[in-house]
Parts: structure tokens; sequence; C-alpha cells
């Protein structure tokens, strides 16, 4: 199948330091990859990267064969944590700023998501948004765009068990067959089900990229490999 989205020889640095050290990564088209990796392990700087944000990342990344990033950022849906925002600024405002700047932002999609999600009051500033209720908004926002590629990172830090379940069990069905969605987790169990691959990032470097199918042919759970990698260190380099 077709690469939706590659990385070749992608590093970056923050202040002389290596954050993410030659990544090199394919990912087929309709893929969901899981991205693993413990605090600090670059994760959030690699879906900026991704998505066109983190200035100064080297290397070349495609989506959909394109590398620039005007084309890149119009591929990929990723919601930067609602930074740049004001505290003051409406969820409203916020949906109305969206659907001007992303032509693939689809209002409809927006509305039964975040119906969906229990998140209804557009009225609400941001600056009075629970850390769940951010985050079932940056969910909204990012799946409701038609893209390549959808970015979800830890999307569900705050929000309580029993949505995340229900959250989980049906994210698949808000992406087209045909798009990739990256998503990090650090509650690796509750998303493996949802995984088609993993990827796992340690000390700035992919220290593995797997296919689930093939971590469960050899006995293991997606849990237990990964924590097993981490542990072993980046010895075995076990690529796609
Ligand atoms: N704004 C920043 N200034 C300086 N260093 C940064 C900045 N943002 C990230 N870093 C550093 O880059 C490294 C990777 O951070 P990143 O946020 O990408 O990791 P992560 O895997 O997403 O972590 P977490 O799981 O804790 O969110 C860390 O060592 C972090 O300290």
């Amino acid at each position: 199948m077709e690469n939706a989205l590659s990385l070749k020889g992608v590093s970056y640095k923050r202040n002389r330091r290596v954050i993410l050290a030659n990544i090199n990564l394919d990912v087929a088209q309709g893929t969901t990859l899981g991205l693993l990796g413990e605090n600090g392990a670059g994760k959030t700087t690699l879906m900026r990267s991704i998505a066109g944000v983190a200035k100064g990342a080297k290397g070349t990344i495609t989506v959909k064969g394109q590398t620039g990033t005007i084309e890149r950022k119009g591929l990929v849906s990723y919601t930067d944590n609602l930074d740049g925002f004001s505290r003051g600024a409406k969820v409203a405002d916020i949906i109305e700023f969206y659907a001007s700047v992303y032509p693939d932002f689809d209002q409809d999609k927006y509305r039964e998501l975040s119906d969906f999600l229990d998140f209804g009051d557009t009225t609400k500033k941001i600056g009075e948004l629970s850390k769940g209720m951010k985050e079932k908004f940056v969910i909204s926002l990012t799946l409701a765009r038609k893209a390549a590629v959808y970015l979800l990172d830890e999307p569900f830090e705050g929000i309580d068990s029993m949505t995340r379940k229900k959250i989980i069990n049906s994210l698949i069905q808000w992406k087209a067959a045909e798009s990739v969605l990256v998503i990090s987790d650090h509650y690796v169990t509750e998303i493996a089900g949802l995984l088609d691959e993993v990827a796992i990032i340690k000390d700035e470097k992919l220290i593995a990229h797997e296919k689930a199918e093939k971590i469960r042919e050899n006995g293991n759970s997606i849990e237990d490999y990964y924590e097993g990698l981490y542990e072993k260190g980046a010895a075995d380099n076990d690529k796609l």
C-alpha cells in the first residue's frame, strides 16, 4: 500500500540539545499507529515536526507526496493544545477560526463529534475549560477536518475512564479508511486494541516500528513488547 506518511532523517535540536535524532519512518495509508515512549522521549516534538509547527526540524517529511510545510499543514490535522489562543477566546470563536482557516473543516462532523463526546457548550471560554473538556474539544477539532494524517497527542489524560473507553472504541469510525491516525498515550493497554502498528521512541531515537499483528503472533501483548524494549534498550533495532 502507498505510504501516506514518510520521515527520512528527521532530527530536531533545541538550544543545541538533540531532541530527535535521525528518525526514519514509513506509514502506509489507513494505518493507526501508536507512538509510544516515556515522558520527554520526544513524541510531542515528532508530532509537531510532522505537522510542520516545530520550527527548525531537519530532514524530509512527506505526506501524500508533499514535502513543503504549507502543503503538509493542509494535509495533517493536529491541534497544538490550543496554546495559540487567549484564555478569553470562546469555544464558538475557535470553531469559527478553524472553519475559516481549514477548508476541510466539517462543521457538521464537529457537531457530531462534540455531541458524542458530550462537549456541547460553545459559549465557554478556553480558560474556563477543565483539562478533560479541553481534551474533548481538541479531539473534536482535530477529527472534524478531512485530513490524510491525524495526530492525537495523549488525547485522553484528563478524560474519565468510562468516556475514554467510549472514545477509544469509536475512534476509528471518525477517520476515513485511507487516513493515517497517529496516537500517543501513556495508557498503552487501553489503546492497544486500536493499533495496527507501534513506533517506539527512546533517547531521541526510533528504537522500534512493528506491526501489532506480528507482536501478537509472537505471543506478546503490545504493552509487554513496549516495556521489554524499553528495558532492553535500543540493542535490537526491529524496524519494519
Ligand atoms: N519548549 C521547550 N524548551 C526546551 N526543551 C523542550 C521544550 N519542549 C520540549 N523540550 C524537551 O524536548 C524533549 C522531548 O519533549 P517532548 O515533549 O517531545 O516529549 P514527549 O515524549 O511528548 O513527553 P511527554 O510524554 O512527557 O509529553 C524533552 O527532553 C523536553 O524537555
